[in-house]
């Protein structure tokens, strides 16, 4: 293989080999690609790795590495990026200048190098290796390294989305491999028996995600969650292609397959799409189980690659339930109220029971510095009449108050408790709903499972102060339109005069305060804007057709 990598990256590749040596392996193995990367934090890689709350020391002894005398082995160890020097051309990893001496690399090594590659040439077949496609390589396609990071304090999650932002990784077409992994399949019985297992479970693989697709795509109609499954595909087709499908067409005997009219009741009931859906994924894990439990016959490398896609698939499937359970809740709401901070219990029940009157859907009971009894109080008038209008109530910050009060959710700012300590205390039911203000906030927030998003400060408010460096303008809002799965609520300076500009950039649903909390009649302001936000949903939806 001759793969063109960054210097940096190569210097990690050649540190790698040293690392192999100094341990008196026969073979150089991922571990000490992953060594390398983690003993540099002045690599774009190691400062990843450091930003993710990697302790280095634990991860190399893990590893097997004595951190007193280990680490930097050999000379010429400063890996400090950019990615491609300006006017220097990328090394390739067998030029000459390469240390000799040095164990061979082993199958493993090799497939990592060879995930690089096509991680980095997804998109431009002559994209150099970089030390960040080393990382996402190693993370993504090993489990053992992926567990032994977790332990050494990454969050391997984050790591990975931070990565993937970082080099644009997006999905691209499939890319035919050089020199693919095969599985060496023969022409003995045995062979013939696991050709069989394994196009089958193939197939059956490739059509359950296909079917888990239709539905994200059509049914969920779900930008974010159909890339995130694109991915998959494209990742199953390049470990599919890890066999030799000559092989497994030759060995396949459809009519011969005693299967194939075996249906269980269930099988032939399927009520509605979701439950179509849950057989899939359900189907889609079982395949790759097979693949992953009968390739470990030939090659456990390709077997592990399977292993991954399985977890990855039930985070993914988590996701959706998440996703399907918000639009549920959150589908049809348009126009979201931030209310607190009123004089007395009456100016509260007025402005909401006007705001409900105009149409608003969500109502979110905001209030700071207020004794916890009062709060309570007014959020259990919320409850009553959001209850009454049948519309949502959501406690900002509280989880205690939300569930004291009966609220059907909580929203969480950055600083506020993680998604997932709120989940401990409400359980699976009550909607979550997360501030962002960046990309990664909202791909951070979807993964972690929030209901719903606010997505902000558009423009300056005058309900929170912000410094001009916190507005994050149109520009957010088009990102969350172009990207994001769940329901998400534009705010922040939101009012009649600049709501055109929100609808152009994308949004079809937002949150407001002072322009309802500040008006004569909110009851008017609230039926103005949700009439303009439910025109834009229906233009919207014309344009589609
Ligand atoms: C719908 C919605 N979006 C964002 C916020 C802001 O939450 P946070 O950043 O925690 O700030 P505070 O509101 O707590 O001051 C929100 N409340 N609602
Ligand atoms: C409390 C709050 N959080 C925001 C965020 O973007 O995180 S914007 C905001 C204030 C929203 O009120 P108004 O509509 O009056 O600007
Ligand atoms: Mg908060």
């Amino acid at each position: 293989m001759r793969d063109a990598l960054t210097p940096a990256a190569q210097r990690l590749v050649d540190q790698a080999h040293r690392r192999a040596q100094a341990r008196s392996s026969p073979l150089t193995e991922p571990g000490d690609l992953l060594a390398a990367l983690a003993d540099q934090p002045e690599s774009k890689a190691g400062e990843l790795l450091a930003d993710h709350g990697l302790r280095a020391e634990e991860l190399l002894s893990a590893l097997g590495f004595s951190v007193a005398n280990s680490d930097r082995v050999g000379p010429d160890e400063s890996v400090a990026e950019p990615n491609v020097v300006p006017g220097e051309p990328p090394r390739d990893a067998e030029a000459p200048g390469k240390p000799t001496n040095e164990p061979p690399d082993s199958l493993d090594f090799r497939a990592v190098l060879n995930e690089a590659r096509s991680i980095a040439r997804r998109w431009d077949r002559n994209h150099p290796v970089s030390s960040e496609h080393l990382l996402l390589a190693l993370v993504e396609y090993s489990l053992p390294l992926r567990t032994l990071l977790v332990r050494a304090g990454v969050q391997v999650e984050a790591l990975v989305e931070a990565i993937r932002t970082l080099i644009h990784e997006d999905i691209g077409p499939i890319e035919v491999e050089d020199e693919p992994f095969r599985l060496d399949l023969g022409d003995a019985a045995d062979d013939h028996e696991l050709a069989r297992i394994l196009d089958a479970s193939g197939n059956r693989a490739r059509e359950a995600l296909r079917v888990i697709e239709d539905y994200v795509r059509f049914a969920l109609d779900d930008p974010m969650l159909t890339r995130r499954l694109k991915d998959v595909r494209h990742r199953l087709s390049q470990a599919l292609a890890g066999l030799d499908d000559q092989t497994l067409l030759a060995a396949r005997d459809t009519p011969g397959d005693v299967g194939t009219h075996i249906m269980t009741p269930e099988e032939r009931l399927r009520e509605h799409p979701r439950a179509v859906l849950t057989a899939n994924f359900k189907r889609l894990g079982e395949a790759l189980r097979t693949l992953e439990e009968y390739c470990k016959i030939r090659n456990v490398w390709l077997s592990g690659r399977f292993e991954v896609l399985r977890y990855d698939v039930y985070t993914l499937e988590k996701m959706v339930a998440t996703a399907i359970r918000s639009q549920r809740g959150l589908g049809k709401a348009r126009l979201y109220l931030l209310v607190g901070g009123l004089p007395t219990l009456g100016d509260l029940t007025w402005v909401v029971g006007e705001a409900l009157e105009g149409g608003v859907d969500v109502v979110q009971l905001r209030e700071k510095g207020v004794e916890d009894r009062v709060w309570l109080e007014r959020a259990r008038e919320v409850r009553l009449l959001t209850a009454r209008a049948g519309a949502t109530f959501v406690v900002n910050d509280r989880c205690d108050l939300a569930r004291l009060a009966g609220a059907d959710g909580v929203h969480l700012g950055q600083t506020d408790l993680t998604v997932r300590d709120a989940r401990r205390l409400l359980g699976g039911a009550p909607l979550i709903g997360v501030s962002t203000h960046d990309p990664s906030q909202i791909r951070r927030a979807v993964l972690d499972a929030a209901n719903y998003l606010g997505v902000g400060p558009v423009f300056p408010s005058g309900t929170k102060s912000f410094d001009s460096s916190e507005i994050v303008g149109l520009g957010l809002v088009r990102h969350a339109a172009e990207t994001t799965t769940l329901p998400w609520f534009a705010l922040g300076g939101i009012d009649e005069s600049n709501l055109d500009d929100v609808l152009e950039a994308g949004a079809r649903r937002v949150a407001v305060s002072g322009a309802l909390l500040r008006a004569g009649s909110p009851r008017k302001v609230a039926r103005s804007l949700k009439d303009r936000l439910e025109q834009a949903v229906a233009i919207s939806s014309d344009e589609e057709d």
